[in-house]
């Protein structure tokens, strides 16, 4: 098992503070002048005149292919930490290194801080890159794990800072201390001045220096504005960042910063969700208990149901005490996917964030969330994935038939929506009812007449919500399953379908939406009953018409002139209609509306429950498996959404134009999925296809914060779920007035699909594509349907703009041509489903099964090729970019974090499978234990 705690993840080990490194005991050290949110201190390194390193045996003398480790120590801390590397420069006795050193702005380092250099000469870079992140310190790494020791170097900050023109050349010298093999210049900069300058000397780069030009950073602002910052930190965890600078085409520097975060939403979000179940399941329990006498046969079902049911809740509630045990956990890694207690919590989420800055153009952010696809991984794939077990169990229920009424899901779904809007309009008509009597006993016409207003809103809602023939056919289903209450006769079936079954069938036999009838069953009752409630309201209606208006009435008998001021005969209105009056007029009819509905709401709870029970009772124990299934990937699924939604709000929230779509219109949301169609993987497949699409049933609703906890809070059942989001007071301002009254905000989300890897490539040529083809179709046209309402519901002059700046229609059509064309490994279909979610202000997710090899490619594809086509990447660089990302970027930090080695998981033959800009570079890829 693999969780992380804040602020203790292995880049962090690498990268960030170590405990010890903070640890400065009593002494007082002096510390380095600092800018907010800006590095503390950032140096280049190059060296001059490196020794050749040691002849191999019946070799030719080489050049040495150099590498820095870079080592702190911190005054009164035992010994240096690893803290960050350089690149390999290959081929040089004087390479020029162009991976920098930084150090973040909460990074204690001080001038007393100790920075030890040690220098490699790198034989075997495939190697290499494994054992730069297991070897402990101040241990050189033997001679066969690809690299040998030529020499090391330290300053202390001070030292560095003090210096002139803040460059430091220092010996390198071997470990004896001795001999001297070389140079090391230490250089500072500053951010702002990579920016001076041409860049086309770049191209005369020192052979073999592929990956030039990154260096790490301190997390950036983002862009976001810096007053969010504390607000996104409350939610984003152990950022790991990195910069790079790239060439445009006209040979001036872009300034790109990646930065990838855990998010803390990755277990609170699951938590919230568990939570809810339970008490959803326990009320379902409950009412199930309450249904009170059934026939001998129903009575045993609904026992075994229980049971079944309790057993349910009671593990709910086991897993809800073990994630809660993870306090400030925010990252699951991929090895962890198949953890039963870990079953709710996304795989491997991080917010992966370009920040580009670039000569000609305003600073531009880009972010996607990566996530392994939410799937049942504890249950596992061999029966396939829900969108095939859901169908299948579909189809059986509907042919089980014998003894049980077969009740559609749009049925169940209804009969559960009904039991949910009882059990919230209950009390509150209850109390609406009461705050009438408390204003009629206070005698006030304007109170009385509000409350009344209220109450009547209320009441007609409940009535509403009666009016579903499904109320009515589980009425009598369940009167036929009372004791003694089995039909003498048939039921006489309800459809034309159900007109040709044999008189002589079993009672209730099981047929779509079979609806039973049943001779003695008086089915006019329920219409009594349910239309006394609006009996009653109407009768308390009339007579606070009739209390006012014998109030105006005598007041106006009383002597009021008309210009309201009051005569002098002295009618005292409280002993003319004294106050007990009007609260003993209306007590006997609000208690009459209160019976009413008391009768109305025990009836339709109880049949309604029924339906739930045939429900259960006909699909036990698939029933609830499959519950907890969709549960769990979809908890996986909504903790992405919540923490995309999030961080969307926080960069958009001075866009006048985001803010009106987002409460016009709703937000897209697009997922980029890279499983393959073969084997597991269609479950997984399965899986996500349904847990994204349950994601419609989210809505959000943004609150203001009232206290420090800014975590979201969820409330609602499984058909219906509102995320409240909170944002400090300032932010909140912003807001359009229908956001801040609280109107929830709408995503729509879609999924794209295209497999890539070497078992794609075997469903491509002998297996079966058609669940990725109708995915792609299906939701070709849910993205459609969402771009149509966005034209419409778009101001016109906003929507004129829109389209001068963007051809999304054309990219729409393009889009439908690729899906229609079936072509193998269609990577287009991704390229133009991102464009056109970034686009329409959308939420963008990439995921595969770990989120961790092929999702690292494709974001540091979809990064490049943003540079280049929206930032002008000079077109010569733009294969070292994306090698750079993948060899020194946060991804390869990501999958370190993951597996604890630097190897993206693949092997040549896979690699030959996959499309041209999937591969990474020679050297991060091989055999890892996943
Ligand atoms: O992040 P993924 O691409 O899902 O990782 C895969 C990898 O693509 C594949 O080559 C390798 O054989 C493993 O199956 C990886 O999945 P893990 O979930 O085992 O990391």
């Amino acid at each position: 098992m693999e969780i992380k705690e804040e602020g203790a993840s292995e880049e962090g080990q690498h990268f960030l503070p170590t405990p010890q490194a903070n640890d400065t005991g009593d002494f007082q050290f002096t510390s380095i002048q600092k800018t907010p949110n800006e590095p503390q201190l950032e140096f280049i390194l190059a060296c001059r005149g490196l020794s050749r390193p040691a002849r191999d045996r019946g070799r030719r003398p080489r050049e040495p292919n150099a590498l820095v480790q870079v080592s702190v120590a911190q005054p009164a801390a035992p010994g240096p930490t690893r803290y960050a590397s350089t690149e390999v420069v290959e081929g040089t006795r004087d390479p020029l290194f162009l991976t920098g050193v930084t150090f973040p702005s909460e990074y204690p380092i001080y001038e007393e801080t100790k920075i030890k250099l040690t220098v490699y000469d790198v034989k075997d870079k495939a190697h290499d890159t494994v054992q730069i992140s297991v070897l402990p310190e101040r241990q050189d790494p033997p001679p066969e794990a690809g690299r040998s020791f030529l020499g090391y170097a330290s300053f202390t900050v001070g030292e560095l800072l003090r210096s002139k023109e803040q460059l430091l050349a220092l010996s390198l010298r071997t470990s004896d201390g001795g001999k001297v093999v070389g140079t090391i210049e230490v250089s500072v900069v500053k951010m702002g001045e990579i920016e001076d300058g041409e860049a086309d000397h770049v191209t005369t780069d020192v052979q073999g220096q592929k990956c030039a030009l990154v260096c790490e950073c301190a997390a950036p602002d983002g862009g976001s504005g810096k007053e969010n910052l504390p607000f996104l930190n409350a939610v984003l965890k152990n950022p790991v960042c990195k910069l790079y600078r790239f060439p445009t085409s006209d040979n001036k520097w872009m300034r790109i910063r990646e930065q990838m975060s855990e998010s803390i939403l990755s277990f609170h979000i699951p938590k919230e969700l568990i939570s809810l179940h339970i008490k959803e399941d326990l009320c379902r329990n409950q009412e199930l208990k309450e249904l009170g006498e059934l026939s001998p046969h129903w009575d045993n079902l609904r026992k075994n149901v229980l049971t079944h049911c309790d057993q349910m809740v009671n593990m709910y509630q086991d897993i809800l005490t073990e994630l809660s045990k993870e306090t400030g956990s925010s990252f699951k890694s991929s090895s962890s996917k198949g953890e039963k207690t870990l079953e709710f919590v996304p795989i491997n989420l991080h917010l992966q964030r370009m920040h580009v800055h670039s000569p000609h153009l305003k600073d531009a952010l880009y972010d996607v969330i990566t996530v392994g696809a939410p799937a049942a991984h504890f249950q596992g794939f061999k029966n396939g994935g829900l969108r095939k077990l859901l169908h299948r169990f579909e189809m059986e229920r509907r042919n089980t038939g014998y003894q049980f009424i077969y009740y559609s899901p749009e049925n169940t779904a209804k009969a559960k929506e009904v039991l949910s809007n009882i059990n919230q309009l209950q009390p509150l008509i209850a109390t609406h009812a009461d705050l009438l009597l408390n204003s009629a006993s206070q005698h006030s016409p304007d109170s009385l007449k509000n409350s009344l207003k209220m109450l009547s809103e209320k009441t007609e809602l409940f009535v509403h919500a009666f009016k579903d023939q499904l109320v009515r056919s589980a009425l009598l289903a369940l009167y036929t399953a009372r004791p003694g209450g089995v039909p003498k006769k048939p039921p006489s079936p309800k459809s034309s379908a159900d007109d040709s079954c044999p008189q002589d069938a079993p009672p209730l036999v099981g047929r779509q939406d079979s609806i039973p009838h049943h001779s003695d069953y008086d089915e006019e009752e329920w219409d009594r009953v349910w239309a006394n409630v609006g009996k009653s309201l109407n009768c308390i209606i009339d007579m606070v018409d009739k209390l006012i208006a014998r109030d105006g009435a005598s007041e106006g008998g009383g002597g009021s002139s008309k210009d309201g001021e009051k005569d002098a005969s002295p009618v005292d209105p409280i002993t003319a209609h004294p106050k007990e009056d009007w609260y003993e007029q209306l007590c006997p009819l609000i208690c009459a509306l209160k019976d009413c509905m008391g009768e109305v709401v025990n009836r339709a709870k109880q049949s309604l429950a029924f339906v739930l029970l045939q429900e259960l009772a006909a699909g036990l124990p698939q029933c609830l498996m499959l519950t907890l299934r969709r549960d769990v990937v979809f908890s996986q699924a909504l903790a992405g959404l919540v923490c995309g939604f999030i961080i969307k709000l926080h960069t958009s929230l001075h866009d006048p134009g985001f803010l009106q779509q987002l409460h016009t219109v709703g937000l897209v949301v697009q997922y980029e999925g890279l499983l393959s169609t073969y084997s597991d993987e269609i479950g997984m497949l399965e899986d996500m296809a349904v847990g994204i699409s349950d994601l419609k049933k989210v809505a959000f609703k943004i609150i203001e914060a009232k206290s420090n906890d800014v975590l979201p809070v969820i409330t609602g059942r499984r058909e219906h779920y509102v995320v409240e989001v909170k944002l400090p007071a300032r932010m909140f301002e912003v807001l359009p007035p229908p956001v801040r009254e609280g109107q929830l905000l709408h995503v729509h989300p879609v999924l794209f699909n295209v497999g890539i890897n070497e078992q794609q490539t075997l469903a491509d040529r002998f297996g079966d594509v058609s669940l990725q083809e109708s995915i792609n179709q299906e939701n070709f046209e849910l993205l459609k349907e969402y771009y149509a309402v966005f034209m419409e519901k778009m101001p016109p002059d906003y929507i004129s703009h829109f389209q001068e700046q963007n051809d999304l229609k054309g990219l729409l059509e393009n889009l439908h041509q690729n899906i229609q064309a079936k072509k193998r490994k269609n990577v287009e279909i991704m390229w133009l489903a991102a464009t056109i979610c970034r686009k329409l202000n959308g939420i963008r997710f990439t995921c595969c099964k770990s989120a961790k090899d092929r999702t690292s490619m494709s974001v540091t594809l979809e990064q490049c090729s943003i540079l280049r086509d929206e930032h002008q990447l000079h077109k010569d660089f733009f294969i070292r970019a994306l090698d750079c990302m993948r060899r020194e970027g946060c991804r390869i930090e990501n999958v370190l974090k993951n597996v604890k080695c630097r190897k993206y998981a693949f092997n040549m033959l896979q690699l030959m499978a996959f499309p041209k800009y999937y591969r990474p570079p020679e050297g991060t890829y091989g055999k890892a234990d996943t």
